[in-house]
């Protein structure tokens, strides 16, 4: 007789409490090359454990749970990758998400978790003032290294949504430009648009190492500094806000969308890349869930509705606000017309 799907069970207890011990091996995984050791011949324990230069028991007790949670697959003794891991996860892969580790579990960001308890009732970020929201961040500088290759999905997705007039020059202004994968993507398939990035210093040193490796090194040029103050130019066709203002509450983003909307020329476009959870604020689960990793990391920041993106938009002097889920990723593009 089987339990009624209603039965209490500790069992989301358990995997929620050890959820660490998930990322954990993942890190191990990928410090130690596991993925490249298997490549795409299947592989036992023993020649895993040869291959990345470790006794044989932590390997197979790691190559088994890494099967467990789904990044391998196992048959006679022998493990596989699955399509997923092949893609994400080979180092010599382009989309390798491998590098993203550092940024991801960094320890000022898993530090800053540490104590979400604290961060709730105090109102304010337990350890630091401004979080990551800091001018010149140093994490930043990580993130610009460690996740352009993650973005380049959504960056493309994005891209796709713009026309821009081919008959003239164009401009387009990516604001927190990071890596430079959403500027770079609207270059590329736009040969006469010139890219100015935004973004600290350092990151855009990033940036600029981007360009050049993409081609577009005499289309492109930079302004530093803080985004809510420095001058951001004017007469620009595109302005792009890539995961930006979810770190920064509603007053501060729509102050920001009107600095926006000044620097467009009229009939431009804002497109901005974001988690845009349901109403419900729950729903659809990666998105909803962005919120809490601002409330971790930032004073104030959010995870905002449609809904939250329109009323900014219009308070800003926006019209035509459309909102475009940008699949397979679990971001959406907010598209409005200055
Ligand atoms: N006040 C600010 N002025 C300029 N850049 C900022 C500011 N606050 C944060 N940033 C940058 O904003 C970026 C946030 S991460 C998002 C990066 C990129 N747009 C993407 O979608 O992947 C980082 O590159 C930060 O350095």
């Amino acid at each position: 007789m089987s339990a009624p799907d209603n039965a209490p069970s500790p069992q989301l207890f358990f995997e929620t409490i050890n959820a660490f011990q998930k990322s954990a091996a993942l890190k191990a995984a990928v410090d130690l090359n596991l993925f490249a050791a298997i490549g795409d011949a299947p592989a036992t324990a023993t020649e895993i454990a040869e291959r990345c230069q470790c006794p044989l028991r932590g390997i197979r007790i790691l190559a088994d749970n890494l099967t467990i949670l789904g990044f391998l697959t196992k048959a006679d003794g022998h493990y596989s990758l699955t399509p997923s891991s092949a893609v994400f996860l080979l180092p010599q892969s382009p989309a390798y998400m491998g590098g993203a580790v550092k940024f991801l579990l960094a320890p000022g960001l898993t530090e800053a978790f540490s104590d979400l308890a604290s961060t709730i009732r105090l109102g304010r970020l337990h350890t630091t003032e401004h979080g990551t929201t800091a001018p010149d961040h140093p994490a930043w500088v990580e993130f610009a290294r460690a996740m352009g290759p993650m973005m380049v999905p959504t960056s493309q997705g994005a891209a796709a949504l713009l026309t821009l007039d081919d008959s003239r020059d164009t401009r387009v202004l990516d604001i927190s430009s990071s890596h430079g994968a959403y500027g770079i993507a609207v270059v590329l398939k736009n040969p006469r648009t010139h890219l100015v990035a935004l973004d600290w210093e350092a990151v855009l040193a990033v940036t600029e190492e981007n360009a050049r490796a993409a081609g577009i090194a005499n289309r492109f040029s930079k302004i530093v500094g803080d985004a809510f103050t420095v001058d951001l130019g004017s007469g620009y066709d595109v302005v792009l806000v890539p995961n930006f203002l979810h770190h920064f509450n509603l007053e501060d983003c729509t102050r920001f969308l009107k600095r926006v909307h000044a620097a467009l020329r009229p009939g431009g476009k804002v497109l901005i890349v974001e988690f845009v959870p349901n109403d419900d604020r729950v729903t659809p689960p990666p998105a909803a869930g962005f919120s809490l990793v601002m409330l971790g990391t930032t004073p104030e920041g959010d995870a905002y509705t449609f809904a939250e993106y329109e009323r900014m938009l219009a308070e800003a002097g926006f019209k035509e606000a459309t909102l475009h889920p940008l699949p397979p990723t679990m971001q959406s593009a907010v598209v409005a017309v200055a």
